[in-house]
C-alpha cells in the first residue's frame, strides 16, 4: 500500500496534478496542507524531481515548522533540501544572496519597529514636518500600506494629483527610503517589496530563481496580500507549477492587506488554472461541522461551498454561561483536569482559544494554581509580556527598589536618555560599596565619571520618589494608571504601529484588572507588597517544562492550521467576540472577517467543542457587561447541549433597563471620563460600550446625601486638583457636580464618583 491510497479521489488528483497552475479551493480540515505535503512526497518519489526544486510557502513559523515534519516524515532521502518557508524568510534568503544587484550590500540590516520610529524621526526633521501634525506612526503606516501596493515614492506622489497632504507624505517618504538606503536598511516590508522589484529588473536573476524552484505551492492562500501574490506570480512565471491551496471562509488577515481576490481571481491571472475542490472533512464530528456550516452561512460574500464529513455525530456543542471570567475560567482548566483525569486523553489534547491575547492571564493564573502545564502558542505568557515586566518592574521599584533588575529594567524605559555607559558606571559603584543599585542612584555625587548623565539619573530619582509619595494617597490601581500616563509610555507603544500597541495596551488593561481584582478581593488593608506577592504566586513562568504535555491557549489568530482534539472557544460574547469596535464600526465587511475567524476557531476541534462566555467581565477594571456572542446564536440550538442559556441573560438585562439606578449609571458611563485618572486606553475596544459602570468603593453608594460642599465652595479633586464648585443638580440617583478646576477647566461628575473634599 503507497502513502497515496489514503487520500480520498480529489486529495489524489490534485497530488498527481503536477504541472501547470493549480488551485485547491477548500473548506477547513479538508485535507488542503496534507495534499501539500503529499505532493512533495509525490514529485520526489514518484516523479524524480530534485527536492532543490521544490518551494513551499507557508503564513507562520509554526506552520513552516510542521510541514517541515511532515514532509520528513514523507520523505525518505533528500527532504532537508525542499525550501519550506515563510514569505519574509523566504525573501531574506533571496536578498542575502542577490541584493547587490539593487544597489545594497549583502550584510543589510532589517530595521524593527524601533528602529523604524527613529528613522522616521530623523526624516521628518529634514523634510521640515511637525510631527504633532504627521504623527510617526501614522507616516509609517501610510508607507507600509504603499510599499504593500507596490508603490514606490514616485508612482506615491504621481497618485497624490494635487492632494496637499498626500504631497507631503510623499516627499516624506521619498526620504526615508532615501536614508534606509544609506543606512543600508530594510524595513519589515521592504523584505518582500526589494525582492520583487529585484526580480522586475534583473531578467536572469529571477530566470534563476524560476529555473531552481520549478515547483512551488503556497499553503493559506486566502490571506496572502498584494506583494506576496506579485512575487508568487514572478517566480511561477516561467513553468506555471503553482499550486496554491486556500479558503476564502478562513480569510482573517485582511487588516493586515490580505487580499481575498487573490484566491477569487486565481482563475484570470492563470487562466489554465485547474481548480480542484475538496468536500470531505476529516477533521471533526458531524455536530461540529453543522455548527461552523451554520455561523459561516451568514456571510454574504463567499463562495458557497458544501463541507460533509463521514465521522461520527460526536457530542452536542457544549455552552455554558457563567456569571464572570474569573468562573469561566475556573471552569475550563477545571474541566480539563476532569476530563483528563477520566482518561480523556492527556493535556495535549486541549486548546483553549480567545478573541484576544490579555484573556490568557486568568486561564494562566487557574492553570497556575491548578499546577497544570500549559503553553502559550504565538505568543508569550502573560506576565513574561514586556509591557507587564515594564509595568511590574515600576511598581517593585516604588515598593521598596531593593530589586536590581527591576530598577535596572526601567531606568530607560521609556527613552529617557540614560545610556548603557552611564548605567554600568553606576552598577559597578553599588557593586564596590555593596549597596544597592536604586541606593546608588540616590547619592550620584559618590560615583566617579557620571558627568553628564547624572541630571537624568536625578530626574529618573525624582520621578520614582514622586510615585512613592503618591502610594500614600492613592489607590494601586489608580497609581498604576498614572504611572502609565506619566512616563508616556503608552504613546510609546502606539509610536511602534499600530496592531502591536493594540495588543499591548489590552494586556495593560488586563492588568489594571488584575490590581482592581486585588483590592476588591483582598481581605486585609490592599498594599503595593501584599499585590506584588499575589502576582509572584500566580506569574509563575519557571514551571514549564518545554518537553511535558501542556495544554495550549491561543489566539484565533495564531490557531489557523491547527488542530486538536478538544477545543474550548472562550468569550463568546459580543463586544468581545465580535469586538465592541466591529459591532459599532457598523461594517458588514469586518463583522464577516470576525465571523470567518469564529468559522476558523470551530473549525479547530476534531472531537468535542466547548464554547463559554461570562455575563460580567472586568476590563481596565470596569465591570463590562456583554450579550452573548451573536455568532453563538447563529448555531441552531439543537446543536447546543445546554441551548436554553442563550438568550437568558438578555432576559436579565431587559430588566435591568427598567431599573432607574442601573440607568444613572449608565449615563454616567456615556459621559467623558472624569476619574481618578484621564488616561484611557485608546484601542480599548470595550471601555465606552456596553452598560459598564465604574467599579470601585462608590459604586453602590446611595444617592450622596453627605454632600460636604455646595455651590461657590472650593473642593479638591484627587487628580484635577482645586477647583470652585459651580452647580450641584440633581439627577436621577446621584447629584451631577459641575466644577471649574484652577488647572483643567469645567468640569461635570457624579457625587458619588467625583469623592470632592471641601477645601476649608
Ligand atoms: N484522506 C484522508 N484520510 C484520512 N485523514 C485525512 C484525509 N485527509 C485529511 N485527513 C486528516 O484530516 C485532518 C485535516 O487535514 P488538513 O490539516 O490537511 O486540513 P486543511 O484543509 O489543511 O485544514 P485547514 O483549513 O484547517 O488548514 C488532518 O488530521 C488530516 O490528517
Ligand atoms: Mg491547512
Amino acid at each position: 500500500m503507497s502513502i497515496y491510497d489514503s487520500l480520498n479521489e480529489q486529495q489524489r488528483e490534485a497530488v498527481f496534478h503536477t504541472e501547470g497552475p493549480l488551485l485547491i479551493l477548500a473548506g477547513a480540515g479538508s485535507g488542503k496542507t496534507r495534499v501539500l505535503t503529499h505532493r512533495v512526497a509525490y514529485l520526489i518519489e514518484e516523479m524524480g524531481v530534485n527536492p532543490w526544486n521544490i518551494l513551499a510557502i507557508t503564513f507562520t513559523n509554526k506552520a513552516a515548522g510542521e510541514m517541515r515534519e511532515r514532509v520528513d516524515k514523507l520523505v525518505e532521502y533528500g527532504a532537508e533540501n525542499v525550501w519550506v518557508s515563510t514569505f519574509h524568510s523566504l525573501c531574506v534568503r533571496i536578498l542575502r544572496r542577490e541584493i547587490e544587484y539593487i544597489g545594497y550590500d549583502r550584510n543589510f540590516t532589517i530595521y524593527d519597529a524601533d528602529d523604524q520610529k527613529t528613522l522616521m524621526k530623523d526624516v521628518c526633521r529634514q523634510v521640515g514636518i511637525d510631527t504633532k501634525v504627521y504623527k510617526e506612526r501614522m507616516l509609517l503606516s501610510v508607507i507600509s500600506s504603499a510599499k504593500d501596493e507596490m508603490l514606490t515614492p514616485d508612482l506615491f506622489e504621481k497618485q497624490a494629483g494635487g492632494d496637499f497632504n498626500q504631497l507631503k507624505i510623499a516627499k516624506v517618504y521619498r526620504e526615508y527610503e532615501k536614508q534606509l538606503h544609506a543606512n543600508n536598511a530594510l524595513d519589515f516590508d521592504d523584505l518582500l517589496l526589494k525582492t520583487v522589484q529585484l526580480f522586475e529588473t534583473q531578467p536572469e536573476i529571477l530566470n534563476k530563481y524560476q529555473e531552481r524552484f520549478r515547483y512551488i505551492m503556497v499553503d493559506e492562500y486566502q490571506d496572502t496580500n498584494n506583494v506576496q501574490f506579485r512575487l508568487v506570480s514572478l517566480l511561477a512565471g516561467k513553468y506555471e507549477n503553482l499550486c496554491v491551496v486556500g479558503d476564502d471562509d478562513q480569510s482573517i488577515y485582511k487588516f493586515r492587506g490580505a487580499n481575498i481576490k487573490n484566491i477569487l481571481n486565481f482563475e484570470q491571472v492563470f487562466p489554465n488554472a485547474r481548480v480542484i475542490k475538496l468536500e470531505q472533512n476529516y477533521r471533526s464530528t458531524k455536530t461540529i461541522l453543522d455548527a461552523a456550516n451554520a455561523v459561516i452561512r451568514h456571510n454574504l460574500g463567499r463562495k458557497d461551498k458544501t463541507l460533509w464529513t463521514e465521522n461520527e455525530e460526536g457530542e452536542k456543542i457544549h455552552f455554558s454561561q457563567f456569571d464572570t471570567a474569573y468562573d469561566e475560567a475556573e471552569f475550563v482548566v477545571g474541566d480539563i483536569k476532569k476530563r483528563v483525569g477520566s482518561g480523556m486523553g492527556t493535556y495535549q489534547d486541549y486548546a483553549i482559544l480567545y478573541r484576544t491575547n490579555a484573556q490568557s492571564r486568568l486561564f494562566e493564573e487557574k492553570f497556575v494554581t491548578a499546577g497544570i502545564p500549559y503553553k502559550i502558542v504565538g505568543g508569550v505568557n502573560f506576565y513574561a509580556r514586556r509591557e507587564i515586566k515594564d509595568l511590574l518592574a515600576y511598581l517593585k521599584t516604588i515598593d521598596n527598589g531593593r530589586d536590581d533588575l527591576a530598577v535596572r529594567r526601567i531606568i530607560n524605559v521609556p527613552k529617557r536618555g540614560i545610556g548603557l555607559t552611564t548605567i554600568n558606571r553606576v552598577q559597578e559603584s553599588a557593586q564596590a560599596r555593596d549597596i544597592g543599585f536604586y541606593e546608588a542612584l540616590q547619592g550620584l555625587d559618590l560615583i566617579p565619571n557620571i558627568g553628564r548623565g547624572a541630571s537624568k539619573l536625578e530626574s529618573f530619582v525624582a520621578l520614582i520618589e514622586h510615585f512613592k509619595l503618591r502610594v500614600e494617597e492613592l489607590s494601586i490601581s489608580d497609581l498604576l494608571k498614572e504611572i502609565i500616563e506619566e512616563t508616556g509610555y503608552i504613546e510609546v507603544l502606539e509610536a511602534e504601529g499600530k496592531e502591536e500597541a493594540e495588543a499591548r495596551i489590552e494586556n495593560i488593561d488586563e492588568l489594571i484588572t488584575k490590581v482592581v481584582d486585588y483590592e476588591d478581593s483582598c481581605e486585609e488593608e490592599p498594599t503595593l507588597s501584599g499585590f506584588l506577592e499575589e502576582v509572584a504566586l500566580v506569574a509563575d513562568l519557571d514551571s514549564l517544562d518545554e518537553n511535558a504535555d501542556y495544554v495550549v491557549l491561543m489566539t484565533l489568530h495564531s490557531a489557523k492550521g491547527l488542530e486538536f482534539p478538544y477545543v474550548y472557544l472562550a468569550g463568546m460574547e459580543d463586544g468581545l467576540f465580535p469586538s465592541y469596535m466591529t459591532i459599532t464600526a457598523d461594517s458588514p465587511e469586518e463583522l464577516e472577517e470576525e465571523r470567518r475567524l469564529c468559522y476558523v476557531g470551530i473549525t479547530r476541534a476534531m472531537k468535542d467543542l466547548t464554547m463559554t462566555c461570562a455575563q460580567r467581565r472586568m476590563v481596565r477594571g470596569e465591570t463590562q457587561y456583554n450579550k452573548t456572542s451573536r455568532f453563538l446564536k447563529e448555531i441552531p440550538s439543537e446543536l447546543l447541549s445546554s441551548g436554553q442559556k442563550v438568550g437568558l441573560f438578555e432576559k436579565k438585562q431587559e430588566e435591568k433597563k427598567e431599573n432607574p439606578y442601573f440607568q444613572a449609571k449608565k449615563a454616567f458611563q456615556a459621559k467623558p471620563f472624569s476619574g481618578a485618572s484621564s488616561y484611557k486606553s485608546p484601542y480599548n475596544s470595550y471601555g465606552a460600550g456596553g452598560v459598564g459602570f465604574q467599579k470601585g468603593k462608590a459604586f453602590g453608594t446611595p444617592k450622596s446625601g453627605g454632600l460636604d460642599y455646595k455651590e461657590g465652595d472650593r473642593v479638591r479633586h484627587i487628580k484635577f486638583g482645586e477647583g470652585t464648585v459651580q452647580s450641584i443638580v440633581e439627577g436621577g440617583r446621584d447629584y451631577e457636580v459641575t466644577v471649574e478646576f484652577d488647572q483643567v477647566g469645567r468640569k461635570k461628575m457624579f457625587a458619588a464618583f467625583a469623592k470632592l473634599k471641601k477645601v476649608q
